[in-house]
């Protein structure tokens, strides 16, 4: 009992004390980075207009599968599970914005912020989906392309560590330019990722390996955990969707909010990916197949139908059909990229058909 006590008032003095001085800080953070990086802006703007979670999925990581299997494999399979923390942590952490909580605060701040299309997002704030997107994103890149240089290799991966810090620091600043992101929460995300990936790199021939059944088991029962959180939330008398409404009433034009960038749209396309990634167990080994024709032409004609399909998201038939379409277009997408595309662009290795003739459970 004392410990719960102890811990409640250990809250209560983190949410009413400590975490309004920390934004209170970072509020000045925002505005000089609004300031001083003016000259800039483009970059930044440009920076979070073209790499969010969404458009690395869509666009990136396909174009560069294209050209190189085991690297989609490996972007698709972090993504989805480093995107969908990310959508369960923002649905369940009601973390607010710079520009909503300039407004939204009892103290009063003599602080401007301004504003721009980019800033009007409709999601909590912790975690940053564009850090831990783009930061997964150019990680795997970076670290797995190899390099002809003759450096030792403490260097090369100082200078690759280097190259990863130069993108997080690009990409924390293009969302606290746009008002979007606190430093803290950036900080917060980075440390998060740290320790997503340290797993996943400990644990990935578990994950590889998983059976279909079971990872798919495994994803339908998180796929409950949202619609728990969600009907806890309504019964303690929470808004789940405090964070659209806080956007409508911050946002200077709602011709900046975007529908499908909304808390529970992002579930939806998240755990929707990760369902394709599951349905594609087991995964160990797949990466290997050779290719035996370019993979270009049908991965662009795939795109196409996937950014149609994308077009065509029913918006006006209610959440369910939104979020249901939304969930079976992505987990047809990253199955179609990581099951179907194989099986048609690729040879299996010569070993795969030797072990599966004497071992017939070789996978
Ligand atoms: O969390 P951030 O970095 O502010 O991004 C907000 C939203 O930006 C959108 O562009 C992404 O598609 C969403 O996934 C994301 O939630």
């Amino acid at each position: 009992m004392d410990f719960i006590s102890d811990l409640s008032g250990n809250m209560t003095e983190y949410v009413c004390i400590l975490l309004p001085q920390i934004y209170h800080e970072d509020l000045l953070i925002v505005e000089k980075v609004q300031k001083q990086m003016r000259n800039y802006q483009w970059l930044l703007l440009l920076l979070s207009e073209h790499f969010s979670a969404a458009k690395i999925m869509d666009y990136y990581v396909p174009l560069l599968g294209a050209f190189r299997h085991d690297l989609m494999v490996l972007l698709v399979t972090l993504l989805a599970c480093v995107n969908t923390l990310t959508s369960l942590i923002k649905w369940v952490m009601p973390a607010n914005r710079p520009y909503w909580w300039v407004h939204e605060s009892d103290d009063n701040y003599k602080i401007f912020l301004h504003q721009y299309r980019g800033s009007c997002e409709t999601t909590g704030a912790f975690p940053s989906s564009h850090c831990i997107a783009m930061v997964t994103f150019s990680y795997v890149l970076i670290f797995q392309i190899e390099w002809r240089h003759k450096w030792s290799s403490t260097f090369r991966t100082f200078v690759r560590v280097l190259l990863v810090v130069l993108v997080s620091i690009l990409v924390a600043l293009s969302r606290i330019y746009l008002a979007a992101q606190f430093a803290s929460h950036c900080l917060l995300t980075g440390l998060l990722l740290i320790g997503v990936i340290m797993l996943y790199e400990r644990h990935a021939n578990i994950f590889y390996s998983l059976s279909q059944l079971k990872a798919v088991l495994i994803t339908c029962c998180l796929n409950l955990l949202p619609v728990f959180v969600y009907f806890s939330m309504k019964r303690v008398g929470l808004d789940p969707h405090w964070s659209v409404r806080m956007a409508f009433k911050w946002c200077i034009d709602p011709e900046y909010m975007r529908h499908e960038d909304s808390s529970i749209f992002i579930l939806g396309r998240d755990f929707g990916y990760l369902m394709g990634v599951m349905m594609s167990m087991p995964l160990r080994g797949s990466h290997e197949r050779r290719i035996k024709m370019k993979r270009f032409p049908l991965i662009f004609a795939l795109e196409i139908l996937n950014y149609y399909a994308r077009l065509e998201t029913p918006k006006s038939y209610g959440r369910v059909a939104f979020v249901a379409y939304e969930f079976l277009r992505n987990a047809t997408h990253s199955f179609t990229l990581l099951t179907i595309l194989p099986k048609i662009t690729t040879k299996p290795r010569v070993e795969y058909y030797f072990f599966r003739a004497i071992l017939p459970h070789y996978k």
